[in-house]
C-alpha cells in the first residue's frame, strides 16, 4: 500500500481554515513531509486591511515555514490562495475559482471554524454549521474528490462523559434552528440563548456538535472523517518543540501564572488535563486523510484525539509544573508566581479577594498617585471572565474511546509512524510546553498581562 507520501504526491488538496493555530501547521506539515503534494488551495478572507494574497505571504515567512524553506526554498508555488468568506452564500467564491476547485481538489481538510466560547449564537451557527454544509455541497460537485476531513472536537459531546468515537444524536435538528434563528432579531437569540444550547457551557461545543451532524447527513455520498482533538497545545516536536502563536485554552492562563498575576484557579487537581499537542492532531488528520481516501470506508469514521486514556496526565500535575514559574517568572511579571488550584469554590474566592484583587486595588491606587492610568482591575475582570468560561473543562473528568485512533496507527507502516507519530509522552510534553513556548511566545508579546 502506498506510503502516506506517497499518496498525497501529485493530489491537489483544499485547507480552510490556513492562516489559524492548526491550519497553519497543517500547511507545514503536507508541503515538509508530503514534497510531492501537487498544490495546497487555500480558502483565506482579506482581514484587517490585508488583502488575502498579502495575508498568505506573511504566513509563509514565519519561523514556522523554516524548515519547509530550508527544504525547498520555492515552495510558495504550491499555494494557491482563494478568496473566501465562509459565511457568505456560495462561501464568496468567485465563478472561476469555483471551477478551478470543483475540476481538481482530491482532498478537503476543513479546519475553520469560531473556537470563542462567548460567540453570539446565531454567528457561531453561521460559521461552524452552515458554513461547514456550504463546504459539503461544494464537496459534492468535485468528481476527484477522495476524503473530506471535518475537524471537530472532543468537547463537542462534553454534556456526556463517556465518549465513544461516533456521532451522537444532535441536540437539535440543525435546519430546524437555522430557520428559525433566521427571522429572530440578535436581541431574541442572546436572551434565549442558554436555553437552547441545555446542558452544553457554551454556544462553541453546541455548534461543533451539529456540524458533525450535518457531515454525517453526507457521509453516504462523500468518504469523510471527523477529527476531535481535546485541548490542542504547542507543538511537541515538529517544526520544533514549543511553537504556538495563540493565547486559547489554557496557554494564556498559564502566562498570566507565569507573570504572576493569576494566581488561583478553580480546577480539580485529580481530573484530566487532556493536552494534545498540535503536531499530533496534524499528523493524526494527515493520516487520516490517507486512510479514508485509500479505503474508503463506507460510514464517516470519528477520531477522537485524546492523550487521557494513553498518557493521563492531571490538573495538579500542572499546577507543579506552574511552581517552576517561581524560579523564573515570564518577563515583567507583575509578582512573583504562585499558583493555586482548587476545587473548593469558596476558597477560590478568597484567593481570588487576597491574591487578586486586593493587589489590583492597591497598584491602582499607586497608579493614580503617581499620575498614571489605573489598569489592574480592568486586566483582572477581564481574567476572571475568561476563567470563568474555562473552568468548567478544568473541573471535570470525561473517557474518550480512541479505538479508530488505534486502528489507525496500526495500519501505518513502520516508516510512516516515524513521519506521524501519534502519541505524546506526557512528561517530555508537558515541559516543552510549559516551558519553552510559554517563555519565548510571551517575551515576544510581553505588552499584555503585564504592567508596562
Ligand atoms: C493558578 C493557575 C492554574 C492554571 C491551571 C489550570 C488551567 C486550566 C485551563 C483550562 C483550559 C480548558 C480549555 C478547554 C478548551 C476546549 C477545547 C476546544 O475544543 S477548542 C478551542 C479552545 N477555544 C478557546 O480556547 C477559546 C477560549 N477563549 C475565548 O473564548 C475568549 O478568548 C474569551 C471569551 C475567554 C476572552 O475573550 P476576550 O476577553 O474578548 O479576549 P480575547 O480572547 O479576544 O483577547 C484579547 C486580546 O488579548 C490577548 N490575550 C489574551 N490572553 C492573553 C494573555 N494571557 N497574555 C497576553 N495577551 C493575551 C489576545 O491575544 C488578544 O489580542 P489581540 O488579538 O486583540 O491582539
Ligand atoms: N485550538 C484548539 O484547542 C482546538 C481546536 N479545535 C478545532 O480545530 C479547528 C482549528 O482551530 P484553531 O486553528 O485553533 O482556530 P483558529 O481560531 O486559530 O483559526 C480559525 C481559522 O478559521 C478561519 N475563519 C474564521 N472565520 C472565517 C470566515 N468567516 N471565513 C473564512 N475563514 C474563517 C480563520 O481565518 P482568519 O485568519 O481570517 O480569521 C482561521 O484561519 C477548529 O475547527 C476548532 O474547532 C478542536 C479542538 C481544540
Amino acid at each position: 500500500m502506498a506510503s502516506i507520501a506517497d499518496y498525497y504526491a501529485g493530489k491537489s488538496v483544499l485547507i480552510t481554515g490556513a492562516t489559524g493555530f492548526m491550519g497553519k501547521v497543517l500547511v507545514e506539515k503536507l508541503l515538509r513531509s508530503c514534497p510531492h503534494v501537487r498544490a495546497l488551495y487555500l480558502l483565506v478572507r482579506p482581514k484587517a486591511g490585508q488583502s488575502m494574497q498579502e495575508r498568505v505571504s506573511d504566513m509563509m515567512k514565519c519561523k514556522l515555514f523554516d524548515r519547509v524553506r530550508e527544504d525547498n526554498p520555492d515552495f510558495h508555488q504550491k499555494i494557491v490562495p482563494i478568496s473566501s468568506e465562509l459565511i457568505q452564500p456560495g462561501l464568496a467564491i468567485g465563478p472561476e475559482d469555483k471551477e478551478t476547485l470543483t475540476s481538481c481538489i482530491n482532498i478537503i481538510f476543513h479546519c475553520a471554524a469560531t473556537i470563542r466560547f462567548d460567540e453570539p449564537l446565531k454567528h457561531a451557527l453561521q460559521l461552524n454549521v452552515m458554513a461547514t454544509q456550504q463546504l459539503i455541497s461544494l464537496a459534492q460537485q468535485m468528481p476527484h474528490l477522495q476524503a473530506f476531513i471535518h475537524i471537530s472536537t472532543a468537547y463537542a459531546n462534553c454534556n456526556r462523559r463517556h465518549i465513544d468515537d461516533i456521532i451522537y444524536p444532535p441536540p437539535v435538528e440543525p435546519k430546524k434552528l437555522i430557520d428559525s434563528l433566521e427571522w429572530m432579531e440578535d436581541s431574541i437569540v442572546r436572551d434565549i440563548t442558554p436555553r437552547l444550547i441545555g446542558d452544553h457551557p457554551n454556544t462553541y461545543t453546541y455548534t461543533k456538535a451539529l456540524a458533525e451532524c450535518v457531515v454525517q447527513k453526507e457521509s453516504s455520498k462523500l468518504s469523510i472523517a471527523i477529527i476531535r482533538p481535546s485541548i490542542v497545545g504547542a507543538s511537541w516536536q515538529e517544526p520544533f518543540p514549543g511553537w504556538i502563536d495563540n493565547f486559547n485554552g489554557p496557554s494564556g492562563v498559564f502566562i498570566a501564572a507565569g507573570k504572576g498575576i493569576l494566581r488561583t484557579m478553580r480546577a480539580n487537581n485529580d481530573a484530566v488535563a487532556d493536552l494534545i499537542p498540535v503536531d499530533v492532531v496534524i499528523n493524526l488528520t494527515l493520516a487520516a486523510g490517507w486512510y479514508t481516501a485509500v479505503h474508503r470506508p463506507k460510514a464517516a469514521l470519528v477520531y477522537n484525539c485524546t492523550t487521557g486514556g494513553i498518557n493521563p496526565f492531571h490538573w495538579g500535575e500542572i499546577g507543579m509544573f506552574l511552581f517552576s514559574f517561581k524560579r523564573n517568572p515570564l518577563e515583567q511579571a507583575f509578582r512573583r508566581p504562585n499558583a493555586n488550584i482548587t476545587s473548593n469554590y469558596l476558597m477560590n474566592q478568597y484567593w481570588i479577594l487576597v491574591s487578586h484583587r486586593f493587589p489590583a486595588l492597591l497598584y491602582d491606587l499607586y497608579l493614580r498617585l503617581s499620575g498614571q492610568k489605573p489598569q489592574m482591575m480592568r486586566i483582572f475582570n477581564r481574567l476572571h471572565k475568561a476563567i470563568g468560561l474555562l473552568e468548567y473543562f478544568s473541573s471535570q473528568d470525561w473517557e474518550w474511546n480512541s479505538e479508530n485512533m488505534n486502528m489507525l496507527m496500526s495500519h501505518l507502516s513502520p516508516e510512516d509512524r516515524k513521519v506521524q507519530y501519534l502519541q505524546p509522552r506526557p512528561s517530555t510534553y508537558h515541559t516543552a510546553m510549559i516551558a519553552t513556548s510559554l517563555q519565548t511566545f510571551s517575551s515576544r508579546h510581553s505588552t499584555l498581562m503585564c504592567v508596562s
